[in-house]
């Protein structure tokens, strides 16, 4: 669309008072990323076959889908091109790679973002290097999928009840879904798009369970794509969002795969079946830790978007003066609308911080794990459990909020606010549900804290607790210093509540896992405990309501920083030009039912009742 900039957007950007260029390469960790990326996002964007004619709204589940696998085989050759051509897109250091851009090509979910994301990705991590040779080929006729969760068990997964029973006489193993709970529920794109799978299934040798494992089966044939003999595979139906994953239904019927299949870098069985057990026992898991510490700044890009429509469409947007002899103000000029939005541009930086730290920590772990040394590995997990469920429920209440702060017209599907929001939303969810999370970092903070109370030696990291014992913590201080001390006093108080409410519960005769399920609610829950007064909490409001005033004015040259293109911001109200009202109605020019003056319908059913008394 063209056109001139609206002029209040013109006036917003007059107003800032930093280098906008400066801080998208401060985003990008570089200016050399920037530069990258935005040759990455030219590249792709060009492609004239990734863009629709007809918003995909109007299609139906079917069309959805094939619209998005024809886009989806588009984007891997690309990424094998620039994979071939040497250029890093998966480094999760900067939104420096295809998964952004992604975002508006398929203005839902790739179907192909797990074999990407996580099919590859595990055998990379949990493959021996034979099978890594022979599976990480380049021209692999394999797509594949995370296949883990069932019917009856999600969160749970040592319930999980797929075995896998290894025949000795053969050398293989027989996949087996023994009953309906133990069908495989949710792996996106096995629907209809995999030939091949990672599943997760109970290991039996010679009537002995050995735990989870996971094992590389083919699922359909590699030129019919036929689902072979002994699959029952299937998609599961429409969604709130991910509409576009396929995500699909699996069930073995005795099904063989040859002993080599089961993932066997860090865990091996033997022709003879002998188990070699692996050096730690939830290095199975590794996947779930990797995505859960990717998922950050995933989550941290999703409030990027959401700010930057909301902001762009809070300084276009006019409604009501705040002095009745003014002209109607911006939005954007209501305290209440920065408090809704501010906060949004200011979590997307932190959990962009957050999101890097933490990968810089996983690639250091993973490489001590390599030397055999596991020692860092449970406070990695403690801490990816707990900021992916904090990243991701916070993101949806804030993405949901700067929907909220766009009115009506937040509510339209073109806004993409919706179509953000089930997407973040899903994140509270998969990859561990947020509760579940939460308690797998309680048990990490309650174990230390154990040994606080009982004045055992603590590492360095948890020495505040042993603070709190003694009551070292100083008065509550308005400065960042002061906020890290009151955080700190706030965990090892709700650990304490916790802990006392838990050996509470021993000392009465419970068991331990009843006693933990009593005090759940105190350990996932935040608590009062703090050294913050009455009188601070005022002082910190008032500063609080000076810093809006003080980002007004950079508000629109902050989320213009993002510097997230139009074509993937995919909105009317959003876009760089603020032409909101133009394009809601060329968006809505576009409506089937505007296809026709009078639709069928009047006559069919419309006319017979409103003409009934006059014919
Ligand atoms: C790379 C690019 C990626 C791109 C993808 C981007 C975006 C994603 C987009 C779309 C979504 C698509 C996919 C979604 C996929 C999925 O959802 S896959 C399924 C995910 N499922 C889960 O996350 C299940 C959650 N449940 C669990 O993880 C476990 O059941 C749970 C940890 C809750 C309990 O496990 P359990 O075996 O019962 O453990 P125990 O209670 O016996 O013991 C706990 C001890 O184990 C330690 N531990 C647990 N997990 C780990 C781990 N991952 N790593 C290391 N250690 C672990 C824990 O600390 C306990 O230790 P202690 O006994 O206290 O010492
Ligand atoms: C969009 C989407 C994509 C997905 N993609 C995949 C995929 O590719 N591959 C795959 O294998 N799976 C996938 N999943 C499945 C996902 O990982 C699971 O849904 C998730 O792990 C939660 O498990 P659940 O559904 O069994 O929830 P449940 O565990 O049944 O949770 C229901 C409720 O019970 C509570 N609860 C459960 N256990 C406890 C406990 N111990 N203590 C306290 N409360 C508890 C939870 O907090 C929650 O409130 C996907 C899911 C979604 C929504």
């Amino acid at each position: 669309m063209g056109g001139r900039v609206n002029e209040d957007l013109i006036k917003e950007r007059r107003k800032c008072t930093f280098d906008i260029k400066e801080l998208t390469h401060i985003i990008d960790c570089g200016e050399e990323n920037t530069i990258k990326r935005k040759q990455i996002d030219n590249y792709i964007l060009n492609i004239k076959e990734l863009w629709d004619d007809v918003p995909e709204e109007y299609l139906s589940h079917k069309e959805r889908y094939e619209n998005a696998i024809k886009k989806a085989f588009i984007v891997l050759k690309v990424l094998r091109q620039l994979h071939t051509g040497n250029i890093q897109i998966t480094d999760h250091r900067t939104p420096t790679n295809v998964y952004s851009i992604q975002d508006g090509i398929f203005r839902n979910v790739n179907p192909l973002l797990i074999h990407i994301g996580l099919f590859w990705s595990t055998i990379a991590a949990q493959a021996s290097t034979e099978q890594q040779a022979e599976w990480l080929q380049p021209d692999s006729s394999m797509i594949g999928t995370y296949v883990q969760t069932e019917l009856g068990h999600g969160s749970f997964i040592r319930g999980i009840e797929t075995t896998a029973t290894y025949d000795s006489t053969t050398d293989e193993f027989i996949l087996h879904t023994p009953r309906l709970s133990a069908y495989k529920w949710w792996p996106g794109g096995l629907g209809n798009t995999a030939n091949a799978c990672l599943v997760m299934a109970q290991l039996y040798i010679n009537g002995t369970c050995h735990g989870l494992h996971i094992f590389l089966a083919q699922i359909r044939d590699f030129d019919t794509h036929k689902p072979l003999p002994g699959i029952k595979v299937g998609e599961i139906g429409p969604k709130m969002g991910f509409n576009t994953a396929d995500n699909g239904f699996l069930g073995f019927d005795n099904h063989r795969i040859p002993r080599t299949n089961m993932l066997m870098k860090n865990v091996q069985v033997l022709r003879d079946g002998t188990y070699v057990k692996p050096k730690h026992d939830k290095l199975t898991y590794g996947s779930m830790l990797l995505t859960r510490v990717t998922l950050i700044s995933d989550l941290a890009y999703q409030l990027s978007k959401a700010a930057t429509i909301a902001v762009r469409y809070s300084a276009v947007r006019r409604q009501s003066p705040i002095k009745s002899n003014e002209p109607e103000r911006q939005i954007l000029d209501f305290v209440s609308q920065q408090h809704k939005l501010f906060i949004t541009i200011a979590s997307s930086h932190v959990y962009r911080v957050v999101g890097l730290w933490m990968w810089n920590s996983h690639k250091r772990v993973t490489a001590d794990i390599h030397e055999g040394n596991m020692g860092q590995l449970p406070e990695l997990h403690a801490l990816a459990c707990c900021l992916k469920a904090i990243s991701s429920r916070d993101a949806s209440a804030l993405v949901e909020q700067c929907r909220l702060a766009c009115g009506g017209h937040g509510y339209m599907m073109a806004s993409n606010l919706p179509q953000i929001y089930a997407y973040t939303t899903a994140a509270v969810t998969y990859e561990g549900e947020y509760t579940v999370l939460l308690l797998q970092t309680a048990r990490y903070l309650v174990k230390f804290w154990r040994l606080a109370a009982e004045h055992k030696p603590l590492p360095q990291n948890f020495a505040y607790f042993e603070d709190y014992i003694k009551k070292n913590f100083e008065q509550w201080r308005n400065s960042p210093e002061g906020i890290i001390e009151g955080f700190k006093a706030i965990v090892a108080g709700k650990t304490k509540a916790a802990y006392d409410t838990l050996q509470c519960n021993l000392r009465n005769g419970r068991e331990f896992e009843e006693a933990w399920n009593m005090a759940s609610v105190q350990l996932t829950n935040a608590s009062e405990y703090s050294t913050i007064s009455r009188n601070d909490i005022e002082a910190l409001q008032s500063r609080y309501e000076e810093l809006l005033a003080l980002i007004r004015p950079n508000a629109v040259g902050l989320v213009d920083a993002f510097d997230i293109r139009d074509e993937v911001l995919c909105s009317t109200l959003g876009a760089y030009d603020g032409r909101v009202y133009e394009r809601m109605m060329e968006e809505a020019s576009k409506s089937p039912l505007n296809e026709d003056v009078v639709n069928e319908s009047f006559h069919k059913y419309i006319r017979p009742v409103t003409m009934k008394n006059k014919l």
